[in-house]
């Protein structure tokens, strides 16, 4: 994937600010922008970071070449030759600081803080947000799913239903990273090192004679990977009997069915009958793979009705993230960079909700010591220390009298550099390591806080100087007005 052209992959707005920069002469001036999200998706209450790893390969690569620039020209009249030859040398020089993938994140807490030229910053606000939101998404759908069956096996099957190759390729990515096991894409494999997996479709079943002889077709071409589809005709009267014939003729092969899948009716109940069939023929060892609309409200459901199901293949809901189709994380101006120093500044909305949080920021996570849980997010100013702090005063930044002290607490700084004045400086991970990663991120919360239903809110909470910085910007534009 790393060959992708995508510099025109921005909504068009961006290119005139640019021009509208350069024409001014503001295009050197210094930056830096934040990205975040401010409400959790699926009613949740937490996300599951990622796409940082597009957004990288896209900077990598960002580069206007001559059919992009000759687009500019056809598409702006009001774009100067020597702003289009200004493109034409283009690069990403810019400072990226940005959370691990796999991190378990909050609304409000800043992902990703770019710092560089406002022409290069400006540019790359609809891509990387395009990346971030869409694969977030999808990494949070494929956690809620595995936190309702943490020890079976997680198979992606979206890629049929997916919004398009990429989505389906990226959304793979990102369900492994949330906890999911193999996929059935072939191509997001071998890009992204995802073991693959896959069974049979109906289609292979009705171009037989019979069910018992597709079955056998299937175990003869590959004996080391049998997983029947036994609901085509009649799951119990026809799909399993023919299944089991076909695992007792493979075992005195010296090989095993696998499994067998199934795809509709009442999973519980068929699962069911099917394990005790299978039992009864001393297949023991062959597993119940279910397929179906699945989520995590049918899976826990399913599992809290005894169904004898290991293995659940999960497409359409997964892959579309279908009862919270997007994420609105928001990339916002934050500071600029005057006479050498970093001056904050804010958007003003009537929705308190929407009023940014001004300054160059470092998001801290602090971990209570004794209980060894998170206690709260913390965002301070980039030159404030907590090294020495030994009783922290952590305050609601919206109800601020409600407030509570830690004293004993270890500080994990949530961003780490990726980008350093335009050169990639985080290795790409591999993708079962930003698992591990993700699993690890789980035991610091309370479950009161990762809950899917009805989750309590995790606390984000400001340092007194971030929230001091930000009454004071409000102050100023509020008297400005006056
Ligand atoms: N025991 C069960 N409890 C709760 N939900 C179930 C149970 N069994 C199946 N489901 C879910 O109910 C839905 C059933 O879907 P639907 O009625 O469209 O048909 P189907 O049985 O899958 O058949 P077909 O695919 O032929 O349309 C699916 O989302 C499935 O996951
Ligand atoms: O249900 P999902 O979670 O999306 O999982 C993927 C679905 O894709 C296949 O169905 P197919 O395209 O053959 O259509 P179907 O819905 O009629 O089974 C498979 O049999 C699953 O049912
Ligand atoms: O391998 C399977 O069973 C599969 C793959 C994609 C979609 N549905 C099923």
């Amino acid at each position: 994937m790393n060959q992708e052209h995508l510099t025109l992959h921005t909504d068009k707005y961006q290119i005139n600010m640019m021009y509208a920069h350069w024409k001014n002469g503001t295009h050197n001036n210094v930056r830096v922008f934040e990205a975040f999200f401010r409400k959790n998706p699926f009613r949740g209450g937490y996300a599951v970071f990622a796409g940082l790893e597009r957004i990288l390969q896209y900077l990598e690569q960002l580069r206007f070449d001559a059919s992009d620039i000759e687009f500019l020209r056809e598409q702006e009249e009001n774009y100067d030759e020597a702003f289009l030859e200004e493109l034409a040398d283009f690069t990403f020089t810019g400072t990226i600081y940005s959370v691990k993938e796999g991190t378990i994140v909050f609304p409000n807490v800043p992902l990703i803080r770019v710092e560089g030229r406002i022409f290069e910053i400006q540019l790359i606000e609809t891509a990387l947000l395009n990346f971030m939101n869409y694969q977030t998404l999808i990494a949070t759908k494929a956690a809620r799913i595995k936190q309702v069956a943490p020890d079976d096996t997680l198979l992606e099957f979206g890629t049929r239903r997916a919004q398009e190759a990429s989505a389906a390729l990226w959304g793979a990515r990102a369900a492994v990273i949330g906890g999911f096991h193999a996929t059935s894409n072939m191509l997001a494999g071998k890009l992204f090192g995802i073991p693959t997996k896959g069974t049979h479709a109906h289609a292979f079943v009705q171009d037989a004679d019979s069910e018992l002889e597709a079955f056998e077709a299937y175990a003869r071409a590959l004996p080391d990977h049998v997983t029947l589809l036994v609901d085509t005709y009649d799951t119990l009267k026809s799909g399993v009997p023919n299944a089991i014939q076909v695992g007792l003729a493979l075992k005195k092969q010296g090989k095993a069915l696998k499994g067998i899948r199934l795809d509709s009716g009442d999973l519980a109940y068929l699962s069911q009958e099917a394990r005790k069939m299978l039992d009864a023929a001393g297949l023991q060892e062959v597993q119940i793979v279910a397929s179906s609309d699945l989520d995590e409200y049918t899976i826990q459901s399913l599992r809290a009705q005894g169904a004898r199901i290991d293995t659940w293949g999960v497409g359409t809901k997964l892959i579309t993230a279908e009862d919270s189709p997007a994420l609105g994380g928001v990339y916002k101006v934050v500071a600029k960079l005057e006479h050498g120093e970093w001056k904050p500044t804010i958007k003003i909305s009537g929705n308190p909700e929407k009023v940014t949080t001004p300054g160059r920021k470092i998001p801290v996570r602090i971990i209570n010591r004794h209980t060894g849980r998170a206690e709260a997010d913390y965002l301070m100013n980039w030159d404030e220390q907590l090294a020495g702090v030994e009783r922290l005063k952590l305050f609601d930044p919206i109800h601020t009298y409600l407030h509570k002290f830690v004293t004993d607490f270890d500080v994990i700084e949530l961003q780490h550099k990726v980008f350093e004045q335009g050169k990639r400086v985080e290795k790409a991970q591999k993708l079962q390591e930003i698992q591990q990663y993700h699993a690890t991120q789980i035991p610091l919360f309370w479950n009161e806080y990762l809950r899917n239903l009805n989750p309590e809110r995790y606390p984000v909470d400001l340092s007194q100087q971030v929230w001091d910085t930000k009454m004071q910007c409000i102050a100023e534009h509020t008297n400005r007005r006056n």
